[in-house]
């Protein structure tokens, strides 16, 4: 057996191989965490372990509050990241998280030919009370992002996690309207200039169109924040080509709470293991389901296709689907 090939199995025993089938290659949560060092330095962690007779440590993950504390921890651990999840909202799990962002990152840099230098921008549609991949993009990345919730405790609790990171220099959360996705976002003139002025720090130093600048700068500082900028209203303007690098977006899967209890049901039917299921029910269930919330985030991304480069989203099949300049 060749080097090469030892090297990668042995990598491939560290999860199981199921897991690993799914893992990206960069994604450190393709060798499990230990939950044994964890408990040793977390107390709060310590409560939902149990030990058998070979000292090993076991976590119900039917419980979802140690399920809320094995994503804190870890967020803490591997990411120095202090996050606050509130009771009834969705836990989420890192290992998939970090897979949708490893997963862009790939894109930015094949299909889009993006620099690790670049100044990274992109929105997260629906960033949860956790606020987990605009925190992790921003610490693990050094991408800025734009984070929006229509629900009010998420919202809060979204706004108090980037604030007590240190973050808000790269991430801004906005709170809005259910009635749309994208658009209010893309076409919010102060988020873009906000996000015009980040990329224009770094594009200064090798960038020589300085009249296309002086031209959005102009109308930016013009037009009042919250209402559409015209540069951005179409297809028309060819100086502010991608202001944003992607879109992103783990949508409410369901029409129903009948409907999320049938996925429970198939799941244990398919012998599949299935943890405690997290989050408050409008997290989970939107009018008209995954279809009808992606049908709308694709009419709106068309409006914007000249200031997005990648438009994605993750889907109830754990598919992730995307469209790319
Ligand atoms: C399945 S959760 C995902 C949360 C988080 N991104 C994660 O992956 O853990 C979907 C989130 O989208 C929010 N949401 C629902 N409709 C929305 C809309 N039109 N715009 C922005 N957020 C929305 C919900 O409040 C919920 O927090």
């Amino acid at each position: 057996m060749s080097v090469t090939n030892h090297i990668r199995l042995e990598e491939e025993k560290k999860v199981p191989p199921k897991l690993n089938k799914y893992m990206h290659a960069r994604n450190p949560y393709r060798t499990p965490p230990s939950f044994k060092k964890l408990a040793s330095v977390y107390p709060e962690f310590r409560p939902y372990c149990s030990y058998d007779v070979g000292g090993k440590v076991h976590l119900d993950f039917k419980d979802p509050k140690a399920l809320r504390a094995l994503t804190t921890c870890l967020l803490h651990q591997d990411f120095d990241l202090k996050v606050t999840i509130p009771d009834d909202r969705l836990v989420p799990t890192l290992p998939l998280r970090l897979n949708y962002l490893l997963w862009i990152e790939d894109l930015l840099m094949h299909a889009a030919h993006c620099e690790t230098s670049d100044v990274i921008v992109g929105v997260d549609i629906g960033a949860g009370a956790s606020c987990v991949y605009p925190l992790l993009a921003a610490r693990k990345l050094g991408w800025n992002l734009v984070a929006t919730e229509t629900d009010n405790i998420n919202f809060t609790a979204a706004t108090t996690n980037v604030n007590n990171n240190d973050l808000q220099d790269n991430i801004i959360v906005k709170k809005v309207d259910d009635k749309t996705v994208l658009q209010g976002v893309l076409d919010d003139a102060d988020i873009q200039k906000q996000m015009y002025l980040k990329k224009k720090e770094v594009n200064d130093n090798n960038d020589d169109d300085d009249d296309d600048d002086d031209e959005v700068m102009s109308e930016l500082n013009n037009t009042p924040s919250d209402t559409p900028c015209k540069h951005t209203d179409g297809d028309d303007n060819k100086s502010m080509k991608y202001m944003f690098d992607f879109t992103m977006c783990n949508p409410p899967f369901f029409s129903s709470e009948e409907e999320t209890d049938s996925m429970k049901k198939s799941k244990k039917q398919r012998g599949e293991p299935i943890s405690s299921p997290t989050g408050c029910i409008h997290e989970k269930v939107t009018t008209g389901g995954e279809v009808t919330f992606i049908t709308q985030m694709v009419e709106e991304s068309h409006k914007f296709k000249s200031k997005v480069r990648i438009r994605s989203t993750r889907d109830g099949q754990g598919n992730y689907r995307t469209s790319c300049n």
